[in-house]
């Protein structure tokens, strides 16, 4: 689904008082009204707008972000909370609100068949693009300035849903990103850990795991071509927020799904966060799945 699709759900939900408390529509939709006015920014933990202001700050440094995150030894992944726990729920409110509207809906990637794409409710642009450009993007270029974490310049955004009726779990994949961000927003769920291995050029065979649990508000940044899944869930609802985080400088050089200097094709809407998308080339074998 294109950003440019034709129905327009931010008017459908502008009286819902999810956007009325957080004030998102008001904080954000007009840039020339966003100011880092931190007490506005209620939804965000005080350990994260901390990190920022750190990652922001003349002393900012690797090893310095290394105190205020955990780490998964050896793997360049960092966990850290995100959102205080009323937005998640307030938040999964509105998800369901919009799952019960007769509204058109896509799925999320090729591989996830339950989940909201964010643009489609209109909180695409107004609050995953200045959460990725005025919080993200400090930390992102700190972590990962090899995978273009100081030029992420677009993004494509979803909640996956997972649960005994729906899909139960994921499989072994990498992203179309250059960095996620894979943030828990509940519900109540037993299982379904993430797991992560190593670079998807590493053979299946030297590939190492280790596996994350989820934390309600928290978030888990690793670099979008670390392979990894999901384990199932055995009961409950598991709902999470994807970031899949684009650096078209990176990607235009390489595509990240089939390894090779794109061929750029002009396409609808925001594209695969290529200068211009990138016209799949879908000859290519892999050993692992690909979520685009
Ligand atoms: O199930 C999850 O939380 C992981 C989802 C994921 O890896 C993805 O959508 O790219
Ligand atoms: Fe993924």
């Amino acid at each position: 689904m294109s950003a440019g699709a034709s129905y327009s759900c931010a008017c459908f939900y502008t009286e819902n008082i999810f956007i009325a408390e957080y004030q998102l529509h008001a904080s954000f939709t007009d840039e020339q009204q966003f100011t880092r006015d931190y007490e506005r920014e209620s939804f965000l933990t005080e350990e994260f707008l901390e990190v920022v202001r750190f990652c922001e700050s003349p002393n900012a440094s690797l090893e310095g972000l290394l105190d205020y995150v955990r780490s998964v030894p050896g793997k360049r992944i960092y966990c850290f909370p995100v959102f205080v726990p009323e937005f998640c729920r307030d938040f999964l409110e509105e998800l369901e609100n919009f799952e019960k509207s007769l509204l058109e809906k896509g799925r999320p990637n090729t591989m996830n068949n339950y989940g909201v794409l964010l643009n489609e409710l209109g909180l695409d642009e107004s609050f995953i693009t200045p959460l990725r450009e005025k919080y993200l993007h400090p930390l992102a270029s700190i972590l990962y300035p090899d995978w273009g974490g100081g030029c992420l310049d677009s993004h494509k955004a979803f909640v996956v849903q997972y649960s005994v009726d729906k899909d139960l779990d994921l499989s072994s994949h990498y992203d179309n990103s250059e960095v996620t961000l894979n943030v828990s927003l509940g519900k109540e769920f037993t299982d379904g850990n993430l797991y992560f291995s190593d670079m998807r050029e590493v053979p299946s065979g030297e590939r190492r795991y280790a596996e994350v649990e989820h934390t309600i508000g928290h978030g888990i940044l690793h670099r979008g071509q670390q392979v990894h899944g999901a384990l199932p869930v055995t009961s409950g609802e598991r709902w999470n927020l994807i970031i899949w985080m684009r650096a078209s400088s990176i990607r235009n050089k390489q595509c990240p799904m089939c390894n090779k200097v794109p061929q750029l094709v002009e396409t609808m809407g925001e594209g695969d966060g290529f200068t211009m998308t990138k016209k799949e080339d879908r000859g290519e074998t892999v050993d692992v799945c690909t979520l685009i």
